[in-house]
């Protein structure tokens, strides 16, 4: 680990000092408060000076405490003010953070804690007292901090940090590979992962993310995910944190984000899908505009099209809305925008071409390869398939994650490596076209292996997804890998529910009929009509299919073929 201060650390806490240097009374982050006498919502606000200031109090409180590099802190604190100062702050001394969403359900989010065993938790009173009152369990956390008010438990608050006296304190000089931070996968495809991000990984993050969409010092963002703040600030961006859930974007309430858009002449919003549906339809039905949003972030999850239509309808008119491509492990990857979609690869996504998510970001390579279920040691163990032709999609760069901090097994079957290099393997199949974009076409765990051959579920979900009533799909397969069934699983639009059991029996019948007439769904013969999908909470759109599978093989009475 590097010790000496280095000006060319990469470290993200360099680059609040930097930005602090250079516009340090501009607003770095802004938060609703309450309502004024007038009705107008008041903000409480933070400059970049400011947030600097306070985040190495914070730091040197925290290397008081004995915290020091590579000490790791969960940190459970709601997007705030004090969240981003602290998570600046945990980078400063060097500390590794371990972030999870709360939206992963209580029995994940203490299975994620049991495996990182925190040294220490920064975290709300109620978190504190949940640790607490577990005894024994989280015995290794002795550097604890409350940010709040602390009722029967030790160790300071966020306030008694604030009184340190920052003295010699200097931001730790991070070597590119000390450890920065370790945060979990949303759990689609099984349990969630824990990911050990490099301080190099979050670093090339905001270089690459400022580069590809232009991102200028001065502009103003609404982050709909609490780390769109750390590098909002990092790139002197003022941050408006709006008043939602985070960890449950479909429940926010649209107001929340319209509001605070048109008191600050917000040019700029990340947020997952599930919000920009909500705002969406909001606007439409109350006619309202958001002229002065020209850059829609939309991420995490693919984006319906008419979710991309009707945001592109309300904000500036020569604004786009872009949707990145990656994962926890390796973001960003690519990258799309609405106006490309919309004018061209939506009708062969109709056709069942897959989800075209774009083209590549600069420090990104990558290659589809052949599709296999097994550990792949070396990249000249993998063979690449021709452009056009289905794969899993690997990929190499300095935002790509070389390990899982929790899991060994997860390492072996996720990584390759490549003398200095690691790819990772996106567990994402799709393919390659002429013009270096990637078309997703689903899960490589969601495959339906049959006796034909492999089945992609969201080319042959977008056949059935064509029908007027049905808001979507998931293909799923019945039986032994190889053998298996695929069953077209259909839940239609809340307002064209059928009511009755002939009514339903026609609408599958009419999906049924939509894909037979494609040769990519022409085989299924079982079709199920669902009235709520299985999602995940964090972007409400990820199907679980694996509950879809059990749940279909008990409805249906499926011959096994031999
Ligand atoms: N723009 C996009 N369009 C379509 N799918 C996307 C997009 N962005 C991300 N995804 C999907 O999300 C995945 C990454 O999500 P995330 O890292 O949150 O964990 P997860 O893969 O859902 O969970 P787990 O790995 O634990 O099963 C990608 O591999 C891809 O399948």
């Amino acid at each position: 680990m590097a010790t000496a201060a280095s000006t060319n650390s990469k470290n993200v806490g360099h680059l609040l000092a930097q930005v602090a240097a250079e516009r340090g009374d501009a607003v770095a982050i802004a938060t609703p408060g309450r309502r004024g006498a007038d009705g107008r919502r008041t903000y409480q606000t933070i400059t970049f000076a400011q947030l600097e200031a306070d985040s190495t109090r914070l730091a040197a409180g925290l290397a008081e405490m004995g915290v020091t590099p590579g000490t790791r802190l969960a940190l459970l604190v709601k997007p705030s003010i004090d969240f981003v100062s602290l998570v600046f702050a945990l980078f400063k001394v060097g500390a590794v953070s371990v972030l999870i969403d709360p939206g992963m359900g209580r029995k994940n989010l203490l299975r994620c804690l049991d495996q990182v065993e925190p040294e220490g938790f920064v975290a709300i009173s109620i978190v504190q007292a949940v640790r607490v009152l577990m005894g024994r369990r989280y015995k290794t956390a002795k550097k604890n901090v409350t940010v709040g008010r602390r009722w029967f438990w030790g160790g300071p608050t966020i306030e008694d940090l604030r009184k340190t006296d920052v003295g010699s304190f200097q931001t730790f000089a991070a070597a590119d590979d000390d450890p920065a931070a370790i945060i979990f996968t949303t759990g689609s495809t099984g349990p969630p992962k824990g990911v050990l991000f490099r301080h190099e990984g979050f670093y090339e993050q905001v270089q690459q993310i400022r580069d590809r969409y232009d991102i200028q010092p001065g502009e103003i963002d609404l982050p709909g995910f609490p780390l769109f703040g750390l590098f909002n600030s990092a790139m002197g961006v003022t941050s408006v944190i709006p008043e939602m859930d985070a960890s449950r974007p479909a429940a926010v309430n649209p107001l929340n984000i319209i509001e605070p858009i048109h008191d600050w002449q917000i040019s700029q919003s990340f947020a997952s899908p599930a919000v920009w549906n909500k705002v969406g339809l909001y606007c439409e039905q109350h006619d309202i505009r958001l002229p002065t949003l020209k850059r829609v972030l939309s991420a995490g999850a693919p984006v319906p099209p008419h979710v991309l239509r009707r945001m592109k309808n309300v904000i500036h008119p020569d604004g786009d809305i872009h949707t990145p491509y990656g994962a926890t492990e390796a973001l960003p990857i690519a990258s799309i925008a609405a106006s490309e979609v919309l004018d061209g690869t939506e009708l062969q996504s109709q056709q069942g071409a897959g989800t075209c998510v774009g083209r590549r970001f600069s420090g990104i390579e990558w290659r589809v390869i052949r599709i296999t279920d097994t550990p792949i040691e070396t990249l000249d163990q993998c063979e690449s398939v021709a452009d056009g032709e289905i794969g899993e999609l690997i990929v190499t760069g300095p935002v790509v994650t070389r390990r899982y901090f929790t899991s060994e097994e997860a390492t072996k079957l996720a990584k390759i490596a490549d003398g200095e290099r690691i790819w990772h393997r996106m567990g994402d199949v799709g393919y390659l076209d002429g013009e270096d974009r990637f078309w997703f076409c689903g899960r490589k765990a969601h495959r339906v292996q049959t006796l034909q051959g492999d089945m992609y579920t969201i080319p042959c979900e977008a056949i059935a997804n064509n029908h007027d009533s049905i808001y979507r799909s998931a293909l799923v397969g019945v039986g032994e890998p190889g053998m298996q069934i695929p069953v077209m699983i259909v839940e239609p639009w809340g307002d064209k529910y059928p009511q009755s059991r002939a009514a339903i029996d026609e609408l599958l019948d009419e999906v049924k009929a939509l894909c037979a007439a494609h040769p990519l769904t022409e085989s299924i013969r079982d079709f199920l009509l669902h009235p709520a999908f299985p999602v995940d909470i964090r972007h409400n759109a990820k199907i679980f299919r694996e509950k879809l599978a059990v749940w279909a093989e008990e409805r249906l009475d499926l011959p096994t073929q031999d």
